[in-house]
């Protein structure tokens, strides 16, 4: 089991109150696995993401993500496991715009405990001949795959994606989908994609349907499809 979460919560101050983002919730994960993890806007997904990837802390429960529980760390600790065990894919790319494709890679790995050749994973994201340009001489498509090699790159137990596909185009979100497929199956890196696009259960081992802060499915996905099938 990689990740093992019970009954995890997450408050944010709300005026006077408190409003709890994570209500408790229960699930675990398997290594290898590409889960995808569905709800509507503010029902909590971009939160249990951060406290999984340890950006957030939860406010109660316990998580532990390959052994150890991360939900005890101290920020020092924390700061350690984002940086060995965790990828982070977002919607808007964050690649710092003054670096080339190559120099935003490396720059995740030079800080990274083993990482991955960068050639080689250039070369599995299709980048290897554009190393040299800058993410404003890239589409969309193109910056998703860079940053999507920066995460692989530092070679995570975990990578954790909030919308990849949420700024681009079918045909292009489908690349992108069969790229994260290629890298779960190269590397057998577990992936966790948060999505307001239900297409996007059809590529994945298991659904996670968040509702106001709590967990209201979780089921396996016995008719998985290559992302190329993915229709939406
Ligand atoms: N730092 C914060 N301070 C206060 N409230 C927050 C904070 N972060 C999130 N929330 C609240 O927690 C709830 C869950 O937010 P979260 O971003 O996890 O939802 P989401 O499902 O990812 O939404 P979306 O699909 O719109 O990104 C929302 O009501 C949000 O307003």
């Amino acid at each position: 089991m990689l990740i093992n979460a019970h009954g995890l919560s997450k408050k944010y101050p709300m005026g006077e109150s408190e409003f709890y983002a994570l209500k408790g919730v229960d699930f675990a994960v398997e290594q290898g696995e590409i889960v995808t993890i569905l709800g509507p806007s503010g029902s909590g997904k971009s939160t249990l993401l951060n406290v999984i990837g340890g950006i957030e802390r939860p406010d109660g429960g316990q998580l532990f993500v390959d052994g150890p529980e991360i939900s005890a760390y101290t920020d020092a600790q924390l700061t350690i496991y984002r940086r060995d065990k965790i990828g982070f894919v977002f919607q808007f790319y964050n690649l710092i715009q003054s670096l080339t494709v190559q120099e935003n890679i490396e720059a995740a790995t030079n800080i990274a405990k083993s990482p991955l050749p960068i050639d080689e994973v250039m070369r599995a994201v299709g980048m290897y001949d554009k190393r040299d340009k800058f993410p404003s001489e890239l589409s969309g498509g193109e910056q998703q795959r860079v940053s999507i090699a920066r995460a692989v790159a530092k070679n995570p137990d975990l990578l954790l994606c909030d919308e990849p596909t949420g700024a681009l185009d079918f045909e292009t979100s489908k690349e992108i989908l069969k790229l994260l497929e290629s890298i779960n199956k190269t590397y057998n890196t577990t992936i966790l994609i948060i999505t307001h696009n239900p297409a996007l259960q059809a590529m994945s081992d298991r659904i996670i349907r968040v509702r106001s802060g709590e967990i209201v499915e979780d089921v396996p996905n016995p008719n998985k499809l290559p992302a190329e099938k993915v229709e939406w």
